[in-house]
């Protein structure tokens, strides 16, 4: 890995650490923190006027909360249900010692079975349990380019699915789900350049066989069922921010996600019925000079009810090197400069920026490369 891409990944998650060490700065603050909801329809629209006015609505969300639901987005309800489906057969159907042989210790990119306890994102003890997995040109309707490449440059398929014989069906339902929401994560990131003064289509090249890692997320009912006191929480996930551009999130409808506000409170995110969450993940934040924002959040599942949750995290493809968007570096009119930083931040390739961010979860630091994958030539076996 280039030297810095490494730094820069590891000063993120010191970041990450500074804006968790921050102390609450007003507790009725959380009252004036809102989600807004944008509504997609007019982003399908053939007038760039309405296209424009979307994209203004998801820049207003973008530099103030990071996160905003996303309304009449065209992918049908039958899927979205489809995807909960397959979460709860993976759960409850696929026998623990064949989740075993997909355990994501044999996966050098945090593919597979991921039980619990064996990630950590700030150190607690999760009571979360996922399936993992990421592109495959066999999942894009598009059919891709066949150029992908994984988080660390190499370019075998990682993916480890569940045996078909005993979960009939899961590939097809997964990929039902995942090649609309890939399309649509597409269509977003139009809305997303029209939103930074780019060209509608500035992303389209970089996005040909993007990095998309998906996960199957559950998270058991809390015990005692009703967990109202902020101590002792039981965490489902802990708080982070998402490494990549973007993360569309579709979940059953029992609550769970909290959003850490500017004043140091957590809110909670109530589902909103046939919506998406979209928030900005920290490789835009970086390549939009800190403009836009990503937001710390964390998952407590503090009822009764089992949660599923599907979070989609979206990247342009994986070798591509960037620096600072063209429109997010400069002076802003009032003889400062706009963004974090007067010349914008230095030049990194996304798959390993990514993949620096996501070693730091495996407990005991050592990161995926320190799993018992077996490597040769390059490509694991
Ligand atoms: O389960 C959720 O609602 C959120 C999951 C999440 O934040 C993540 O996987 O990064
Ligand atoms: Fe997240």
């Amino acid at each position: 890995m280039d030297s810095t891409t490494l730094s820069e990944a590891r000063s993120s998650t010191k970041y990450l650490e500074s804006r968790l060490a921050q102390k609450v700065t007003s507790q009725d603050a959380d009252s004036n923190f809102t989600i807004p909801i944008i509504d997609l329809a007019p982003s399908f629209s053939r007038s760039l006027d309405d296209r424009n006015k979307v994209a203004q609505q998801i820049r207003h969300a973008c530099t103030t909360s990071g996160f905003f639901y996303i309304t009449n987005h065209a992918i049908p309800e039958a899927t979205r249900a489809g995807i909960l489906k397959q979460a709860e057969r993976f759960i409850k159907d696929y026998p623990r010692s064949k989740k075993e042989e997909i355990h994501l210790r044999y996966s050098t990119l945090g593919y597979g079975w991921e039980p619990g306890d064996y990630t950590s994102i700030a150190g607690d003890s999760e009571t979360k349990e996922a399936f993992n997995w990421g592109y495959e040109a066999g999942l894009d309707k598009s059919g891709g380019d066949g150029e992908y490449t994984n988080l660390d440059g190499t370019t075998y398929c990682g993916n480890k699915w569940p045996d078909e014989e005993v979960l009939p069906g899961f590939y097809d339902g997964v990929r039902e789900y995942y090649s609309e929401v890939l399309q649509l994560a597409r269509h977003l990131f139009r809305l997303f350049a029209l939103s930074l003064d780019l060209d509608e289509h500035h992303f389209d090249t970089m996005t040909t066989h993007p990095g998309g890692i998906a996960r199957l997320l559950y998270y058991p009912p809390s015990t005692p069922p009703k967990q109202t006191s902020n101590s002792n929480l039981q965490i489902g996930l802990g708080a982070h921010s998402d490494y990549e551009c973007f993360t569309l999130l579709h979940s059953s409808s029992t609550p769970g996600l909290e959003i850490l506000t500017p004043h140091g409170t957590w809110h909670r995110a109530s589902p909103v019925p046939g919506s998406f969450i979209v928030n900005v993940a920290d490789f835009l934040m970086r390549w939009t000079n800190g403009i836009y924002k990503s937001t710390v959040h964390r998952v407590v599942n503090r009822g009764g009810e089992e949660r599923y949750s599907v979070p989609f995290f979206f990247s342009v493809n994986y070798e591509t090197l960037v620096e600072t968007l063209p429109t997010c570096v400069g002076k802003d009119g009032h003889g400062g400069f706009i963004g974090d930083r007067e010349d914008g931040y230095p030049q990194i390739r996304a798959g390993e920026y990514i993949l620096e961010r996501l070693n730091t979860t495996t407990k005991d630091g050592k990161g995926y490369f320190g799993n018992e994958a077996v490597f040769r030539g390059g490509s694991e076996k």
